[in-house]
């Protein structure tokens, strides 16, 4: 088993170099208007040129319920390599035939039963489920609890987040 790092929720300049030097293997970018954390893709397109192939190779874009559209336009202008999707599985399945793109399903989990037993896309992100007052479904600093894990069979790779 191999373990790799994504550092999410990156704005400017320094943060990707101090990523990148860092040696994370996936650098995120979030497209979610409500987040403090919040990037245009055209922001996302000048960061990825001026860092090149070894930014866009590491580069996903994070997307809440995302149209066709959105998506569309987000690769218009910024060179994404991988999408991370809030959605159902149905729609992130969707979305990866349509664009072509790994995709990873983000799973919030509350019981053991919200631990997929079967593969779903290219990926996993497993997530503490947010709360009526977060207002976002991720990205709110909770720690899931991680006892469910301990006897889950993961279906496929995954990325533990939260906290
Ligand atoms: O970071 C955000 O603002 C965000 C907004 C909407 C959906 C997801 C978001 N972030 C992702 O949420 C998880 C958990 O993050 P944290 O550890 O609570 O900060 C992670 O996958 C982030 O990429």
């Amino acid at each position: 088993m191999s373990v790799g790092i994504k550092i999410c929720g990156l704005k400017d300049h320094e943060n990707v170099a101090a990523a990148l030097e860092s040696g994370a293997d996936w650098i995120g970018f979030v497209f979610y208007a409500r987040s403090p954390r919040f990037v245009t893709p055209q922001e996302v397109g000048a960061l990825l040129t001026r860092f090149g192939d070894s930014a866009v190779r590491r580069a996903v874009g994070l997307f809440v319920k995302p149209s066709d559209d959105e998506i569309a336009g987000a690769l218009a202008a910024a060179p994404l390599s991988i999408l991370q999707i809030y959605d159902s599985p149905e729609r992130a399945a969707e979305i990866r035939q349509r664009f072509g793109l790994p995709v990873w399903v983000s799973i919030a989990v509350t019981t053991p039963s919200d631990l997929p037993d079967a593969p779903l896309c290219d990926g996993l992100v497993i997530e503490p489920a947010a709360r009526t007052e977060d207002g976002r479904p991720g990205g709110n600093g909770r720690i899931m609890d991680w006892a469910p894990l301990k006897s889950w069979k993961a279906p496929q790779n995954w990325l533990l987040a939260g906290g």
